[in-house]
């Protein structure tokens, strides 16, 4: 069995995390730790979120002699903290012969200008970025199969570049004008914490991060390409829709962009290629990732709809696919029961 310690267990995505893991049949969870002096340390995570109720687990509160015992004794760490938590961490989480993968968005980025730019705080752990490998786990799986360290895609980029890439690869995207990308999360996308922005009276559909979102740089670095990224909040717990327009290249047909997508997905088990348009209560609470196009021949213009579970899909559910390639299990294995 696959030792496995998650840090960060209280939160959205950590406590899906204990869900995914407690259901796996080649790991075994041995650690739930929150930070040191968290309100909800020595609690069972079955006090916290009722729908994990039948969970036995409990909240340990993490400590610096922890960081190196669980480097040494772990083959598998879950790091489901603030990006700061993270990055504090990593190089000793690392130096053992567990291997991280990373939910937040430490580790993403190569360039530490553009991360200092976009998270706020400066990046000091270049050893542990040089050897991070971006967990994108239906396009990087050779990578994500020999890394140490896997810094897992962020919720908005899983669903971009699920619908981008696929024309990006086959060269059929027009380099001179920029996919537009309109996205749609729920607020379990914002974390569990409370804040007045998420709270309920407050949401109420709208954009934000306009031409400045952190994950614009993320879906730039993995596409190749510059993006026109607009995410929106929506009054919904969980899911993110995902509508992509793009300009073709010249000449390029309906069947060659159907052909992008099946050549790209049609053997990968967590990736479902529709007959219309994506909703988002088709896959909450699931590992899925949904697919549909349409294109326009005449104008040569395409729309990609994606959904996906931003807990699961989006952080989650995708962390363990790489977990799965990192130890030789089938990519969706703890995830789907056919
Ligand atoms: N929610 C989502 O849809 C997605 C989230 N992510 C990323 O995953 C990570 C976790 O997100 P999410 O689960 O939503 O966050 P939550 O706010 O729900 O949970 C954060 C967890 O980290 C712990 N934590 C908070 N501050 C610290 C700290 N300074 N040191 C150590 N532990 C800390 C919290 O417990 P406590 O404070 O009690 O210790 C809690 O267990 C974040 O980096 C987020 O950006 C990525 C993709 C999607
Ligand atoms: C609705 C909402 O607030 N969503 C979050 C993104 C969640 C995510 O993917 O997180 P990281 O990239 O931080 O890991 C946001 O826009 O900041």
């Amino acid at each position: 069995m696959i030792n496995v310690a998650i840090i960060g267990a209280s939160g959205y995505t950590g406590a899906q995390l204990v869900q995914l893991i407690h259901q796996h049949p080649g790991m075994q969870l041995a650690h739930t730790f929150v930070s040191q002096h968290s309100a909800d340390a020595h609690q069972p995570i079955a006090a916290l979120h009722g729908s994990y109720a039948h969970l036995p687990y409990q909240l340990q509160p993490l400590s610096d002699e922890w960081l190196v015992t669980l480097s040494e004794q772990m083959d598998i760490i879950f790091l489901a903290t603030p990006h700061e938590a993270s990055h504090d961490w990593m190089e000793t989480l690392a130096s053992g012969k567990a291997k991280v993968l990373d939910l937040s968005g430490a580790f993403r980025l190569q360039d530490t200008a553009v991360f200092a730019q976009y998270y706020g705080f400066a990046h000091t752990a270049r050893s542990s970025l040089d050897k991070a490998v971006y967990g994108l786990a239906e396009w990087y799986p050779a990578e994500i199969r020999n890394a140490h360290i896997v810094a897992v895609p962020g919720c908005y980029p899983t669903a971009s570049l699920t619908a981008l890439k696929p024309l990006a690869e086959q060269t059929l995207l027009d380099p001179q004008v920029r996919p537009v990308i309109n996205a749609v999360s729920g607020v379990s996308g914002a974390g569990r914490k409370a804040s007045l922005t998420n709270s309920f009276c407050e949401v109420s559909l709208q954009a934000y991060g306009v031409l400045g979102h952190r994950h614009t740089p993320e879906i730039e670095a993995y596409l190749g390409t510059p993006v026109i990224f607009t995410p929106h909040l929506g009054n919904f717990k969980r899911g993110i829709l995902a509508t992509v327009t793009v300009k073709l290249a010249a000449g390029v047909t309906a069947d060659q962009v159907s052909q992008a997508y099946v050549d790209a997905y049609a053997e990968k088990p967590l990736i479902r290629l529709r007959d219309r348009m994506p909703k988002v209560d088709d896959l909450a609470n699931t590992p899925f990732a949904d697919v549909h196009w349409t294109v326009d021949e005449t104008a040569g213009y395409a729309v990609i709809g994606t959904a996906i579970d931003n807990v699961m899909k989006g952080a989650a559910a995708q962390a363990v696919q790489c977990a799965n390639l990192m130890c030789n299990f089938s990519i969706q294995t703890g995830l789907t029961h056919s």
